[in-house]
């Protein structure tokens, strides 16, 4: 028979019921499932059923009491960067005294700076870093995550990048989907001789990463002094011939009309979106495309937060992701960033739980295996301490409440510590 595992005494069981499809949008996002004084029963590393403590099931391999806390799934973070060769902390600095994002990059720093370590790093290297910033995030709660390529900028370190990123995939116990991001920032010798660098992305990288299978997803950073709307169409409809959907970064800085194009090319989704006009909200309700929306970059390097309560009051299915990188947002951790969409982006806290989990697995094409616990689906869960309720999650910004982690039914991250 199948190892089975029963949680007991769940004080707050959240998504284990009643998520219809593999998204929530507009009002459904608020609506959060929930059941109190609730059990979940796990086979063979699926959710096999759920219940109210008055009956409860007697017999499973393995009991875990949760002692009143919370079960909720594990995050989905569907937008990161996390194979980088080194952190930014100057950059930081700068900022600090005045100089911006942009200028930074102008400068020739930012993901040229990234991107110019990647390139002298071993793939070896590369990989020990990253594979410690997974397991980093999987001990904040994070159950699935998507890694972007985009600090190699030239055929052979754009390859090691994505190679690393499957041998994180191979080895990694949680699933990973891999995103080509080739058209990040454009290298320093290309300055003068764009074209040849959309060119080299569109008839050099992508053929040899798609004929090794190395990526899922296509990605292009749509702004103002990267790449204009045009390159972009034409980057992702070169992506669309070898079968690799989009995901793009767009409307960080500037709305340029990005938003649109994707839409009409079935692009999985649009992110940042920092600065989003209200037509373009329209636009996002006549596709499918899932407005992800990366809270922690405004916080780190300043700007527009994303109005997300706009989305959501005209019935989008937003997602909430980390945008884990050396340069905007060094960080992972998605207990916070739902605290940001709710102090900074107007989201409830139903709202930002299910944006991080249901929606945030629509967003990597994963919402029929994740981002809610209904029978059939992973079992992969977060279990916390006590506490009042959902919304003491993002409440709580300083606790770490992720106490245990559980992926696909096995426990993986246990926190619990007393002190000596
Ligand atoms: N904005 C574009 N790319 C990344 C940041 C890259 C960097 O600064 O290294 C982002 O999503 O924020
Ligand atoms: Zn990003």
């Amino acid at each position: 028979m199948a190892r089975s595992l029963l949680i007991t005494n769940i004080g707050h069981l959240l998504m284990a019921e009643g998520i219809p499809g593999d998204r929530a949008a507009g009002r459904q996002l608020s609506q959060l499932p929930l059941q109190e004084n609730a059990w979940l029963l796990a086979e063979g590393g699926l959710v096999k059923a759920t219940g109210e403590m008055s009956a409860c099931p007697s017999r499973a391999t393995e009991v875990v009491d949760a002692n009143g806390g919370m079960v909720l799934p594990t995050w989905c973070d569907s937008h990161t960067h996390l194979v980088f060769a080194q952190s930014r902390e100057h950059e930081f600095v700068d900022r600090i005294k005045g100089l911006s994002y942009e200028e930074i990059a102008r400068r020739g720093g930012g993901i040229l700076n990234s991107a110019g370590k990647l390139q002298a790093a071993s793939e070896a290297s590369l990989f020990k870093a990253a594979w410690e910033r997974l397991e980093e995030v999987i001990g904040y709660g994070t159950g699935a995550v998507e890694i972007k390529s985009g600090y190699g900028l030239s055929v052979e370190a754009e390859l090691k990048m994505l190679r690393v990123i499957r041998a994180l995939a191979e080895q990694s116990p949680i699933p990973i989907k891999a995103t080509f991001l080739g058209a990040h920032a454009l290298p320093l010798p290309y300055r003068d001789n764009r074209e040849a660098y959309v060119r080299l992305v569109i008839d050099e990288m992508l053929p040899l990463i798609a004929g090794e299978g190395l990526a899922d997803y296509i990605d292009v950073f749509c702004e103002k002094g990267f790449y204009s709307v045009d390159e972009t169409v034409r980057i992702i409809e070169a992506g669309a011939k070898y079968g690799l959907k989009a995901k793009v970064h767009t409307n960080q800085f500037n709305s340029l009309g990005c938003i649109e194009a994707c839409v009409d090319r079935g692009a999985v989704s649009v992110d940042h979106l920092e600065v989003v006009t209200d037509a373009e909200v329209e636009y996002l309700k006549t596709g499918n495309t899932i407005p992800t929306l990366l809270p922690s970059a405004p916080f780190f390097i300043g700007g527009h937060y994303q109005p997300a309560r706009r989305m959501i009051d005209a019935g989008l299915p937003v997602a909430l992701a980390s945008d884990y990188n050396p340069g905007s947002t060094p960080s992972g951790k998605m207990q916070f960033v739902l605290s940001l969409a709710c102090l900074k982006c107007g989201m409830l806290p139903g709202e930002a739980i299910q944006a991080a989990t249901i929606n945030g697995a629509s967003a990597m094409e994963l919402g029929q295996e994740l981002g809610s616990l209904v029978p059939g689906k992973r079992a992969s869960f977060i279990l916390t301490p006590s506490v009042p309720g959902p919304e003491y999650l993002p409440y709580a910004f300083g606790s770490d409440l992720v106490q245990r982690v559980y992926i696909d039914g096995q426990l993986k991250v246990d926190k619990r510590w007393a002190m000596a």
